[in-house]
């Protein structure tokens, strides 16, 4: 089966500083794979170079088996979205939810933006009411539903999502994962998800990569997790970090 996100030893550098130093990472279309790791481990920085965001001294980056050249094309921005974890921050505060919804589908052209509009504010579960709004008259979830039907409505088949729920609170986050998860399920999504909640990863995710200065330290299965059956010292302090919060 042909990978949904191939990575093969791709380094980052910014400036002199090596974000990213190998990491290779293979998601298989329609499964949930999460990244741990300390702050500055470079777990941001692997989605953004996938999305396109972040430059590559060496190594590549499939999607989709297509092989990701300097040159992008729409195809490929439409493929692969990204939520991120501060909606103040990813939409615009002079655009209604309508012009941000309405943005990405006059940058591709399509001409049936109306019903994926429609599509996009029910499946979030947000109703006509809300088009007209500005962000800062949404709540904080709402704002993330926002986000998330902007990154849903060119239809990708990828989801790139960092800390998609870590600026909201503890009940808005179970919503917000439910539906993403949801959301996942029925467009048959790859997610490619970064949290800090270990809870959150093995509640969301099948695999995932646990990451320290720039390399990957270990790939584990969610149940490895949660059976506590990992190798490395690393990935034991980050389990004892969150200890009571990981689900036995
Ligand atoms: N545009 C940039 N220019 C220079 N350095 C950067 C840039 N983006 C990230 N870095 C550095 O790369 C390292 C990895 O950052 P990254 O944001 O990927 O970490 P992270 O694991 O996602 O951390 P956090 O959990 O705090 O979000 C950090 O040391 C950061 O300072």
């Amino acid at each position: 089966m042909t990978a949904a996100i191939a990575v093969d030893r791709l380094g980052v550098i910014f400036d002199r500083f090596h974000a990213l130093k190998g990491v290779s990472l293979d998601v298989q279309p329609g499964e949930s794979f999460g990244l741990v790791g300390e702050s500055g481990s470079g777990k941001s920085t692997l989605l953004r170079a996938i999305a396109g965001l972040a430059p590559v001294a060496s190594g590549s980056i499939t999607v989709n088996g297509k092989k990701l050249g300097a040159r992008r094309d729409k195809a490929f921005y439409r493929e692969v979205q990204m939520v991120f974890q501060d909606p103040y921050g990813s939409l615009h505060p002079r655009q209604t939810v309508d012009r941000l919804l309405q943005e990405p589908l006059a940058i591709h052209g399509f001409a049936d933006g109306e019903k994926r509009i429609q599509r996009a504010l029910d499946e979030v579960g947000l109703g006509n009411g809300f088009r007209f709004r500005y962000s800062h008259q949404l709540s904080g979830g709402q704002r993330q539903r926002v986000a998330i039907a902007r990154a849903l409505i060119l239809e990708p088949s990828i989801l790139l999502l960092d800390e998609p729920t870590s600026a909201l609170d503890a009940s808005v986050q179970a919503e917000v994962l439910n539906l993403l998860e949801e959301v996942r399920r029925r467009r048959k999504l790859t997610f490619l998800m970064v949290s800090h909640d270990l809870a959150i990863i093995t509640h969301m995710c099948e695999r995932l990569m646990v990451m320290q200065s720039g390399e990957a330290v270990e790939n584990l299965n969610a149940d490895d997790l949660v059976e506590r059956r990992v190798t490395k010292d690393y990935t034991r302090n980050l389990l004892r970090a969150s200890d009571g919060f990981v689900r036995a």
